[in-house]
């Protein structure tokens, strides 16, 4: 590809060193004006280029179907999310791969046939990496930065969440819940010792998120597209930037001194008495550095408390417009084991689960309908050849994979076709895949897809999600007591003050979130 970078260099420092190779015939404020003006020319030139004369006539992918997107001009800032590249695919049926421009006009693939997706992320996931997209949109919070979080839900917040008549934000409240399980799950405790509530620091985490979606992402990305590195953009003094980086050392300190307080008791006598934790488990397993375990503390909580939260957030939204559903679950959980605050009460196990055919389809179905994980993308680091669509893909093509529009494509998923008998499972009517609709894993083990790809909310490959079963278990768990306990009823949601639920809107930043979903929950005794 056309390197831009030193395309711009060398039109700036052109006259500079003809100006000395030639003994200086011109004066420096020549010289440098001179070398402004090419600097600012060739720039211009380089993002013609990039964003147009390239897509159209010099790239080796031009040929192939491209998405129609609307004038160039609405769509510059902005990456298409999984819900616009879930219409893309209805309208290129047959295609294999379908071409479409991201911010800045960038060009991207999104693929469609089961053949190449194997390959991207499973058999061959080592010669596409992540993209650079994914990287930027989390690097604020993942990695190199960090995150961390939690309080202990107070009685007072549950009070107001569950007690009363009124409506309250679900996935704030889920959100104090999974980052109390998952800060449990790593360092063994609720209590944040010196550091002050796990409240405050799960507003630290939230505080580090929020720099994630919206115009400051889209501006990285754009800025990252045109050039390579991020060095200069992270300087910008904006307000958000100094919030996010004075979150992420709180956070920091504050797992590192959980990580030293470890160590210093990480000694023969006291192992025997350390609690079952993440932390302690990796300090004793002398594997990887201090820096290594901070990333992953914070990364874990991150990504620990995020994600539950707002799967459940949708399962309850998805209940909550549909009561009927809701009583059978309830009805199943109560059935299947005793409220766990009695005494004597087995503790949750995970063949617990396979005796819960609803709640296993209510959450499956959940992720089917609306994975968090709406659009991944994988960068090739070498020319491939793609076996599906046998399609060649230069080094550095950007591939779009959206599991938000995989799974709720007919091609992925049998629905919506009449029934033709009643004993065989493979003959029983599936409902559309346009639909949230838990019976179609009622009558199928497979719910119906098609394909081994076809639902992939966890990922797949040596990518995918690493706690998938930490994160079914707490979500089957969270879930099945909320339900068994409350009656949520939907109230409003977005921004209008009472709009129909079906016009709930979507966030779809680094994850696929409702936004402002209200929800009304009134105890239900006899559990
Ligand atoms: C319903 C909950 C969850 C869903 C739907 C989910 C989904 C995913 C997906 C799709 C990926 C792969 C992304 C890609 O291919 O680019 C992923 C990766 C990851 N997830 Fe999850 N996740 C969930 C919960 C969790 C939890 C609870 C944790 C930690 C406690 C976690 C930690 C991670 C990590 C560390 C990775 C990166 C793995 C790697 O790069 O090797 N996830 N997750």
């Amino acid at each position: 590809m056309f390197d831009y970078v030193s395309f711009i260099l060398s039109a700036t420092f052109t006259p500079i060193l003809v100006n000395i190779a030639f003994h200086q015939p011109y004066s420096w404020f020549q010289t440098i004006s001179l070398a402004g003006v090419l600097a600012v020319i060739s720039s211009i030139c380089a993002l013609i280029d990039a964003m147009f004369l390239r897509l159209f006539f010099s790239s080796d992918l031009h040929n192939l179907p491209t998405a129609i997107q609307g004038p160039v001009w609405k769509r510059l800032f902005r990456e298409p999310t999984g819900d616009r590249l879930s219409q893309f695919m209805p309208e290129a049926p047959t295609s294999q791969i379908i071409r479409y421009f991201g911010v800045l006009n960038s060009e991207r693939l999104l693929l469609t046939d089961p053949k190449d997706i194997k390959q991207v992320m499973d058999s061959q996931a080592y010669e596409f990496g992540r993209s650079y997209l994914i990287r930027r949109l989390l690097s604020p919070i993942l990695g190199k930065n960090s995150l961390v979080v939690s309080d202990a839900h107070k009685g007072s917040a549950e009070q107001q969440a569950y007690g009363s008549e009124d409506s309250v934000e679900i996935l704030k409240w889920l959100e104090k819940t999974t980052f109390q399980i998952v800060f449990t799950a790593f360092f063994g405790t609720t209590s944040t010792n010196e550091q002050g509530p796990l409240e405050d620091l799960l507003q630290e985490f939230r505080e580090a998120f929020s720099i994630s979606s919206g115009l400051y992402a889209q501006a990285e990305m754009a800025w990252e597209t045109i050039l390579p590195s991020h060095l200069f953009f992270g300087l910008i003094p904006l307000d958000d930037i100094r919030k996010t980086r004075k979150s992420m050392q709180i956070i920091r300190a504050f797992c590192q001194s959980q990580i030293t307080l470890r160590k210093s008791k990480n000694t023969p006598e006291s192992r025997m008495l350390l609690d079952k934790n993440i932390l302690d488990t990796v300090i004793r397993s002398e594997n990887l550095s201090d820096e290594e375990i901070l990333e992953m503390c914070t990364t874990f909580l991150a990504t620990g408390y995020k994600t539950v939260s707002i799967a459940v957030a949708w399962a309850i939204y998805h209940l909550s417009i549909r009561p009927g559903v809701q009583a059978l679950l309830r009805a199943e959980v109560r059935k299947s084991f005793p409220a766990p605050d009695r005494a004597g009460t087995p503790s949750f196990r995970p063949d617990t689960l396979q005796r819960m055919p609803i709640l296993t389809a209510v959450f499956n179905e959940t992720l089917r309908f609306s994975p968090l994980v709406h659009l991944t993308y994988r960068e090739a680091r070498t020319d491939m050849i793609l076996p599906g669509s046998n399609q060649v893909i230069p080094e550095g093509t950007i591939l779009a994979i959206s599991p938000w529009a995989i799974q709720r494509s007919p091609v992925y998923w049998r629905g919506g076709e009449p029934s033709i008998g009643f004993s065989s499972t493979s003959h029983t009517a599936c409902p559309s895949p346009l639909t949230w609709d838990i019976s179609r894993w009622l009558s199928d083990k497979k719910g119906g897809a098609r394909m081994q790809c076809s639902f992939m909310p966890f990922g797949r490959g040596p990518r995918c999600c690493i706690a998938e079963d930490f994160a079914r278990d707490e979500m089957a768990v969270l879930l099945a007591v909320l339900v068994a306990r409350f009656d949520f009823s939907f109230r409003s949601s977005g921004r209008d003050s009472n709009p129909k639920p079906e016009d709930l809107r979507t966030s779809f930043g680094v994850a696929a979130k409702p936004v402002r979903l209200m929800v009304r929950a009134q105890p239900v005794f006899g559990w």
